[in-house]
């Protein structure tokens, strides 16, 4: 059985070595059990506000590809929701697995989906995303489960570029790309404190996570696959299984914006 990131210098059990933070009380992603999620009627529907001239490029980072996005104004933020103040869009990028019955970093009582989306989102009270991500409050992460089923269309649009991306660090220009064609009809969400998914792995983030997923095609899937871990010239290695298994949920609570 392929460990998660095996194909990383250190898979996901030995990141707790050079990051003590691995075992600490609030880490993602975790096992969202809905029964024992708790309604609050004080959680605000989201409002995610997106700019498309404000996206900038794609890269292949070496763990995923990720979208970056200019964030030197409130062009693309998010607010209301489970937080409060301004949030400003960084980047979204995805997990996924070598196969489609895993890929997601959260799991809903137990099933794995075989992507997730991660729209990544940084506390204007601080002055950049860097001091943001060490702040208890500094960021806001949107998750999207991806859900075998039709092909979807605005995806496509990002994997179209993957041949120029294939390799780890390589980038190109992405521009008037809108999110927003991300996301799922219905914005329900279950909220809950944690941490980033990936070393440094900082206990900074709130987590947002829509109940509802967007559909993917199998040959989608299968295009996500394509990417390398590795570097132009360099043994070729699959960029798949870059997710973080479910982490103890230490008592935290889970709220649900919906009944
Ligand atoms: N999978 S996820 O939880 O959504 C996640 C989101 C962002 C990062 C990140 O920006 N890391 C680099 C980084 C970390 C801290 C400070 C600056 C950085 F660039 C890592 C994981
Ligand atoms: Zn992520």
């Amino acid at each position: 059985r392929m460990e998660p990131f095996a194909t990383t210098i250190l898979g996901p059990d030995k990141w707790s070595d050079n990051f003590p933070i691995a075992n600490g009380p609030r880490q993602s992603p975790i096992d969202i059990v809905p029964g024992d999620a708790s309604f609050d009627g004080g959680l605000k529907p989201l409002k995610l506000k997106y700019d498309p001239s404000t996206c900038l490029e794609i890269l292949n980072n070496g763990h995923s590809f990720q979208v970056t996005f200019v964030d030197d104004t409130d062009s693309s933020t998010l607010t209301d929701g489970p937080i409060s103040g301004i949030y400003r869009l960084k980047q979204f990028h995805f997990h996924w697995g070598a196969s489609d019955d895993k890929g997601s970093e959260h799991t809903v009582a137990g099933t794995k989906y075989p992507a997730e989306l991660h729209l990544v989102h940084w506390n204007t009270k601080y002055a950049s995303f860097g001091e943001a991500a060490s702040q208890p409050d500094g960021l806001a992460v949107v998750g999207v489960f991806l859900k075998i089923g039709a092909e979807n269309a605005n995806l496509q649009k990002v994997l179209d570029v993957f041949d120029i991306i294939r390799a780890k660090g390589k980038q190109t220009s992405f521009a008037n790309f809108d999110p927003t064609t991300l996301l799922p009809g219905s914005l329900d969400y279950w909220t809950y404190d944690g941490s980033l998914t990936t070393p440094p792995l900082l206990e900074s983030v709130t987590w947002i996570v829509c109940k509802e997923p967007i559909s993917v095609s199998s040959g989608q899937m299968a295009k996500f696959r394509s990417l390398l871990f590795s570097a132009e010239g360099e043994p070729e290695c699959c960029m798949v299984d870059n997710y973080r298994p479910p982490q103890p949920l230490k008592g935290r609570a889970v709220r649900a914006s919906f009944k």
